[in-house]
């Protein structure tokens, strides 16, 4: 459940980068998501056949601030987006580093309380990091989206651990993985770890067939969380058969 918003599917697909709006459009329709972002520069650059996908998709939008360096220019983007879209909905982005697109965590942090206090529903674009975290929750958002791995990378989880430790400390708090996920074995594994949800956006729109890599991970993400929901047996650092050792044959 995302603010009070209540969704079948824990899967939510970017709109860049496919070869056609016809693709993105069966890219949706395969994934079975419920949520797409958008960001206002591809609105603006891409036209009535984006638009008409956008609406025929019948998805909830989810705007974002995609290409933000500042808070200042993340909270304008935002205003915008809320003007053109029609949504108080906004995945915050505030990117503080070139090669990694990683986020500058003061200026997501400074960004959101300015958001969050003019009735914005942020989804902050974060790390693992626990106490950005929780300043981030301070600020109003109910929702938090860690990275996986560099955006566009298809690294899958780069920390699996710092997830882990996130799972734990925000019990409660809706986790979406965002970015950085290549694979649908790695989106399963985050879905296994308890994780609420997947966001991406680069491993559909460029594989070879985007609607049937949309449907694989569709997949994917459901069968990780009926495991993690079915409960998974625990690690072992040592064997243990599995086969009961006793009623064996004595060979003299
Ligand atoms: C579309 C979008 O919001 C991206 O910024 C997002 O983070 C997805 O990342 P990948 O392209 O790595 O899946």
């Amino acid at each position: 459940m995302f603010y009070g918003v209540d969704l079948t599917s824990r899967l939510m697909l970017g709109t860049a980068q496919y070869p056609s709006p016809a693709v993105l459009l069966e890219a949706i329709e395969a994934s079975g998501a419920e949520i797409i972002t958008v960001s206002l520069r591809r609105e603006g650059a891409a036209g009535a056949a984006f638009r008409n996908i956008l609406s025929e998709s019948r998805c909830r939008l989810l705007p974002n601030t995609a290409g933000c360096h500042t808070a200042r220019e993340a909270v304008t983007t935002a205003r915008m987006a809320r003007e053109v879209f029609g949504t108080s909905w906004i995945k915050l982005e505030v990117i503080g580093h070139a090669d990694t697109l990683q986020p500058d965590p003061f200026a997501l942090v400074e960004a959101a309380r300015v958001l969050c206090a003019e009735g914005f529903e942020v989804f902050p674009y974060t790390t693992e990091d626990l106490i950005v975290g929780e300043k981030l929750l301070e600020a109003g958002c109910k929702v938090l989206m860690p990275w996986g791995a560099p955006i566009g990378s298809g690294q899958g989880l780069r920390n699996p651990e710092g997830l882990r430790t996130m799972r734990a400390h925000f019990a409660g708090i809706p986790l979406v993985v965002d970015a950085g996920i290549g694979a649908p074995s790695q989106a399963a594994q985050a879905m296994e770890m308890g994780l609420d949800a997947i966001l991406l956006n680069t491993a559909v729109a460029k594989a070879v067939d985007p609607a049937a890599m949309a449907r694989a991970f569709g997949r994917a993400i459901q069968a990780g969380r009926e495991a993690f929901e079915a409960g998974l047996m625990p690690r072992r650092d040592m064997a243990c058969a599995s086969t009961p050792v006793f009623g064996l044959a004595e060979l003299a």
